[in-house]
């Protein structure tokens, strides 16, 4: 008896399986992809995968089954593009717009801010913060790079004896910390003195869980982790509060100011002397948000929050992993190396102490070749994704309703097709003078209407961190060499490593 009820609940669940795919998979034909097993479907591929090798993964799939193909998890549908025409389609629509599944981890931190968000509140967000990134903006946010970057070196001196090997990247997320921290919501932390201090710490704790979860798919669904991991979720809910609450104590402290200064739009033009330490004050990201208004109402002290949240990890997270990276290839490049520090020299001078200016970086062209080059191979975000909720037809080939359509960015980045010898560390491919190739092949900060709000402000603190180390040390290739990991960022699952030797004299 009990054989024929588990029998029929078994023959129950395979039918509903199959017709819970099956219009899916009927519009999907024509898209190959690995065959799959009712109700698993190919989550078998996925067994014992870690997070070093889903990028190598990834890359056999392509080579496998071309430039778009299917998956699918369990019960969701994946459909995998490298193919720039495609993604140009998709990426450059106002329609596509909403985000898939691979972002939800992130909902408790970061709740429905810009990165999240969708519809008529991503429009609306996104047209408030856009002015934030204002180069008369940034030209502000100069200086606390600069400022910061300067500690950066201070704090590396006694480790610069020409034989260390030192993790760069643990370095340079406290600088990122400390960067994203005074321009977003205009507070020192002191990340980079005192990386114990309770909110740097929550921080890092919590990325560092969100990874783990990250890597292990079943603990992204949250009851099963909360089940299984009790202490782990207890330390993530514990470390997301103390940075909700810091978050909302300098919103309402700023708040407060903006209100009894009751001068709102006076503070909006002018950049005063600070009381205290006697810097300029600047307008933060915080402030605009505090300044702004949808439909004549004021954004809420939660509204706030969550974007201020989210610019405090997609500003700080992305950029150590790229600045970090980019290091290690100048370090692995003595030629690279060698011209670097002949523009810089010829930019900024032989006084390393002159502070440089937005216009100085803009002159560091060969630079901004070397750091484009290093996001080409070293993608910081190197997978994104929509939710296809109705059927989308891209240039001929229909996709069902129900899809989480993935851009394999870091695929896409190697791929020969697009990229000469695309494996070889070459900044010159990114030469004025070189043949470009298409737009869509190469978008490490994405592309189209969702792309990097803050593009150009990570560009601007890579080249003056950059600069900053080059001006102070040689970058001598000692240490292990990485080994990349996707872990919601491009991270090395052994650190990236390099050596440093003060540098007596900047000139060729
Ligand atoms: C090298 C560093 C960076 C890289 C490679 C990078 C890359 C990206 C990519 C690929 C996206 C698209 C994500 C998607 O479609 O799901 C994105 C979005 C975003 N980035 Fe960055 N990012 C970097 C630095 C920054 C910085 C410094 C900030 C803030 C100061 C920032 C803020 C954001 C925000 C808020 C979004 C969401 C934009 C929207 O959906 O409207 N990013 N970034």
């Amino acid at each position: 008896m009990l054989a024929l009820v588990f029998l029929v609940a078994l023959t129950t669940v395979l039918v509903w399986d199959y017709f819970w795919r099956k219009r899916r998979n009927d519009i999907l034909h024509y898209m190959p992809g690995p065959r799959g097993l009712p109700l698993v479907g190919n989550a078998l591929m996925y067994r014992g995968l870690d997070a070093e090798q889903i990028m190598g993964f990834v890359s056999k799939n392509r080579n496998k089954y071309g430039p778009l193909y299917k998956v699918w998890v369990l019960n969701q549908l994946a459909v995998f593009s490298t193919d720039p025409h495609d993604i140009e389609f998709i990426l450059s629509s106002q329609q596509h717009i909403t985000k898939n599944n691979l972002y939800e981890l992130l909902h408790c931190w970061l709740g429905t801010g810009l990165l999240m968000s969708t519809g008529k509140k991503w429009h609306s967000r996104r047209k408030i913060i856009t002015p934030t990134f204002h180069f008369k903006i940034l030209e502000q946010f100069v200086e606390i790079f600069d400022q910061q970057s300067a500690v950066m070196v201070g704090q590396l001196q006694q480790r610069a004896d020409g034989k260390t090997a030192i993790n760069i990247f643990s370095v340079v997320c406290l600088l990122a910390l400390d960067i994203i921290a005074e321009t977003a919501m205009g507070t020192k932390i002191q990340a980079q003195m005192s990386p114990n201090l309770p909110y740097v710490q929550a921080v890092t704790d919590v990325t560092n869980i969100m990874t783990t979860r990250f890597i292990h798919a079943w603990q992204r669904i949250d009851w099963l982790f909360r089940l299984v991991h009790p202490g782990m979720a207890k330390r993530q809910d514990s470390a997301i509060k103390v940075m909700h609450d810091f978050t909302e104590n300098i919103i309402k402290q700023r708040r407060q100011a903006l209100v009894s200064a009751g001068k709102q739009e006076k503070e909006k033009e002018e950049i005063k002397e600070d009381d205290d330490l006697g810097q300029k004050r600047r307008m933060a990201l915080l402030d605009v948000l505090l300044q702004s208004t949808i439909d004549g109402a004021s954004l809420s002290n939660d509204d706030i929050r969550e974007e201020v949240d989210t610019f405090m990890f997609e500003g700080h997270d992305t950029t150590t992993s790229a600045i970090s990276f980019c290091l290690y290839e100048i370090s692995r490049h003595p030629q690279v190396q060698q011209l670097l520090v002949e523009e810089i020299h010829e930019v900024l001078g032989v006084d390393r102490h002159r502070p440089v200016t937005l216009r100085d970086l803009g002159e560091l062209k060969y630079l901004e070749n070397v750091i484009k080059e290093s996001l080409r191979l070293h993608p910081p975000v190197p997978m994104i994704g929509r939710w296809f909720n109705e059927d989308v037809e891209i240039r001929g080939k229909r996709i069902p309703a129900g899809t989480n359509y993935t851009v394999g960015i870091f695929v896409l980045l190697r791929d020969p097709e697009y990229f000469e010898s695309p494996d070889e560390f070459k900044p010159d491919r990114f030469d004025s003078t070189s043949p470009q190739t298409h737009p869509y092949a190469y978008i490490p900060f994405s592309a189209g209407p969702r792309n990097c709000i803050g593009q150009k402000f990570a560009l601007l603190e890579m080249k003056s961190t950059i600069s900053k180390l080059l001006r102070n040390f040689e970058l001598l290739p000692l240490g292990p060499e990485p080994r990349p990991a996707m872990n919601i960022v491009l991270r090395s699952a052994n650190g990236v490593h390099l050596g440093l030797q003060p540098r007596s004299v900047l000139a060729s």
